[in-house]
C-alpha cells in the first residue's frame, strides 16, 4: 500500500503505535514538555517496531465532549511537523474533521484514521482531494452515548453492511479503492459479547476484501472480561492482538508496541511456514 513516498506491504501484520496528544493523556502539566514527551514517545515507538504512529488530538472516550477544531489543530499539527521526515514510521492522523485532515496531511501525515468513517461535513471530499489511504471505522452512535445500550441483531453482518455502505460513499466521492482500510471499531458502541463476536469472526470482515485495522489495546473489552484495571491489561492486549493478527488483521493499533511487535513477529513466522 502506498503512503505518500513510502510503500508498505500489508501482506504481513503491522503495528500502529498510539500517540495521544490530548491534555488528559499527559500526566505532567504544561503544553511545552507535553509536546516534547509526545515527540520522544513517537521516536521510541518507531524504534520498538511501530510501522505507523497514530496521532490523535480528540479523546474519543465514552462521554467525552467534542473538541473544537482549532484546539485539535493546536495539539496535533506541531507534533506532526516535528516528526515529519524524522521517523521511519508512517504518520497517521486520528481525526474526523476535514480541516484537521488537510493540515495534518500537508504537515506530513500519510494516513487518515477516522473513527466516524468520513461522515462529518466535507470529510469525504477532503479525503478524496488529499488522496492518501483512509481507515473507515464502525461506530454505533456517538462517543458521548455509544456505550449506554449497544444493540445488534447480528453484529458482524451489521458492521459489515455499514462498512460496505461507507466504501460505496467513498467510491462515489472519487476515493480510490486501493486507498481504503476498514476497521470494525472495537469498543465503539459494542457490549462485551459484540466485541468478541467481531474478533472471533474477523475473517468475515477480512472477506470484504480490504485491509483491516483493529484497535483493542487496553480497552474495556479486556478489562471487563479479565477484571483488570487499565494498567494491568498488557497480557490481555497482547492476547487479542495475537488472535487478530492470526485471523487476518493487517494493522494492529496499540499502546504497547514492543510487546505487540514480538507477538506479531511470531504470527508472521508461523504464516511464512504455511506457504
Ligand atoms: N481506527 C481506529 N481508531 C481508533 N481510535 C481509538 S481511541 C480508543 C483508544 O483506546 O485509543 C478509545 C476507544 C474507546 C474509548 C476510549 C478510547 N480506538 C480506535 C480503533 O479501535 N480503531
Amino acid at each position: 500500500m502506498q503512503f505518500k513516498d513510502k510503500q508498505l506491504s500489508l501482506s504481513s501484520p503491522r503495528v500502529m503505535g498510539i500517540l495521544n496528544v490530548t491534555p488528559d493523556s499527559f500526566s505532567d502539566g504544561g503544553q511545552h514538555n507535553a509536546r516534547d514527551s509526545a515527540i520522544d514517545r513517537a521516536h521510541r515507538m518507531a524504534e520498538q517496531g511501530a510501522d505507523f504512529i497514530d496521532i490523535g488530538g480528540e479523546s474519543t472516550r465514552p462521554g467525552a465532549a467534542d473538541v473544537a477544531e482549532q484546539e485539535e489543530l493546536d495539539r496535533v499539527i506541531p507534533v506532526i511537523e516535528a516528526l515529519s521526515g524524522q521517523l521511519d514510521a508512517v504518520i497517521s492522523i486520528d481525526t474526523s474533521k476535514a480541516a484537521v485532515m488537510k493540515e495534518a496531511v500537508n504537515a506530513g501525515a500519510a494516513l487518515i484514521n477516522d473513527v466516524r468513517a468520513l461522515q462529518e461535513p466535507d470529510a469525504l471530499a477532503m479525503a478524496s482531494e488529499l488522496n492518501v489511504p483512509v481507515c473507515l471505522m464502525h461506530m454505533q452512535g456517538q462517543p458521548r452515548s455509544m456505550q449506554q445500550a449497544p444493540h445488534y441483531r447480528d453484529v458482524v453482518r451489521e458492521v459489515n453492511d455499514f462498512l460496505l455502505a461507507r466504501v460505496k460513499a467513498c467510491h462515489n466521492a472519487g476515493i480510490k479503492e486501493q486507498n481504503i482500510i476498514l476497521d470494525p471499531g472495537f469498543g465503539f458502541g459494542k457490549a462485551l459479547s459484540h466485541n468478541y463476536q467481531l474478533l472471533r469472526h474477523l475473517p468475515q470482515v477480512a472477506a470484504l476484501g480490504y485491509p483491516l485495522l483493529v484497535g483493542m489495546s487496553r480497552k474495556s473489552m479486556i478489562g471487563n472480561l479479565l477484571s483488570r484495571d487499565v494498567e494491568k491489561r498488557l497480557a490481555g492486549s497482547v492476547a487479542v492482538a495475537t488472535i487478530a493478527a492470526h485471523l487476518g488483521a493487517n494493522i494492529i493499533r496499540v499502546h504497547d508496541v514492543e510487546e505487540t511487535a514480538d507477538a506479531v513477529n511470531i504470527v508472521k513466522y508461523i504464516n511464512a511456514l504455511e506457504e
